[in-house]
């Protein structure tokens, strides 16, 4: 059925999924997932690898016309995947304003959000002369720039090293806390689900089998007793165990 695109409103959810399923050959990879996000809510969702979390990410950011169920989610939504995906042959401020009209005003756009992330003075660089922490702030000012009221974070950080993913969560929770789009962040990473989300779900077997708010006010330590119950609960409910480096 595919994926329905909506205008935004200030009340409803932002996203809507009911009864999703989604089936490759004879693998049921998501089966009747139910989930709800709120405007301005940020969601971590985790799950084993290949629970088919990437599977409904695709479908929330209506990449997957053979999706099964019901959903809605707002037409204004912007992507950010692992790999940053810019275009080698465009320099970075015309990857940041990809498939927008080229004019003045958007290219004014397109530095400003390269300037929130720290970025404007690479406007006029080539993207292979970025490093990976780099090229991946260009590609949340990409998505940025087109002021989403969803945006898809399918573990953006995941391939960049313990400092600069630390350094990219700051800069990702203050870009939030100002622009205020709903969040779906699809992690491995059961501390940073904790440390940047509102709600934490598990998919387990094809549906959400645990939704848990994050009450722990901010900034949030790893140390701290919440912190940590919340984590061992998660890595149960994922059937890793309380291992000390279970992840
Ligand atoms: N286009 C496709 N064709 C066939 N099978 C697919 C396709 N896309 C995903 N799958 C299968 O669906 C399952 C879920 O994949 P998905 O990438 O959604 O998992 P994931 O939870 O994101 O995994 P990981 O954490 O390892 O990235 C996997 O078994 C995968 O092989």
């Amino acid at each position: 059925m595919g994926t329905d695109l909506i205008e935004p409103t200030r009340t409803n959810p932002v996203v809507v999924a009911r009864g999703v399923r989604r089936v490759f050959g004879e693998q049921l990879v998501l089966d009747g997932l139910d989930l709800d996000i709120a405007p301005g809510e940020f969601v971590a969702l985790l799950g084993r690898s290949g629970s088919g979390k990437s599977t409904f990410l695709r479908a929330l950011g209506a990449l997957d016309a053979e999706v099964e169920g019901h959903l809605r989610v707002p037409a204004q939504q912007a992507i950010v995947f692992q790999d940053p995906r810019l275009l080698p042959w465009q320099k970075v401020l015309t990857n940041v304003n990809i498939g927008r009209p080229d004019n003045a005003q958007t290219r004014a756009d397109a530095l400003a959000a390269l300037d929130e992330v720290q970025l404007a003075s690479k406007a006029k660089a080539w993207p292979r002369t970025l490093s990976g922490g780099e090229a991946q702030r260009v590609a949340l000012a990409r998505a940025l720039v087109r002021e989403p009221e969803l945006l898809l974070l399918d573990e953006p950080f995941g391939a960049l090293d313990a400092l600069t993913r630390i350094k990219m969560h700051g800069l990702l929770q203050q870009l939030v806390a100002k622009y205020r789009p709903a969040v779906l962040l699809v992690t491995h990473d059961v501390d940073e689900a904790i440390l940047l989300a509102d709600r934490v779900i598990v998919l387990t077997d094809g549906a959400i089998s645990l939704s848990s708010p994050v009450e722990i006010p901010k900034p949030r330590s790893r140390d701290s007793r919440e912190f940590n119950e919340l984590r061992r609960h998660l890595l149960t409910e994922l059937g890793v165990g309380d291992e000390p480096d279970a992840q």
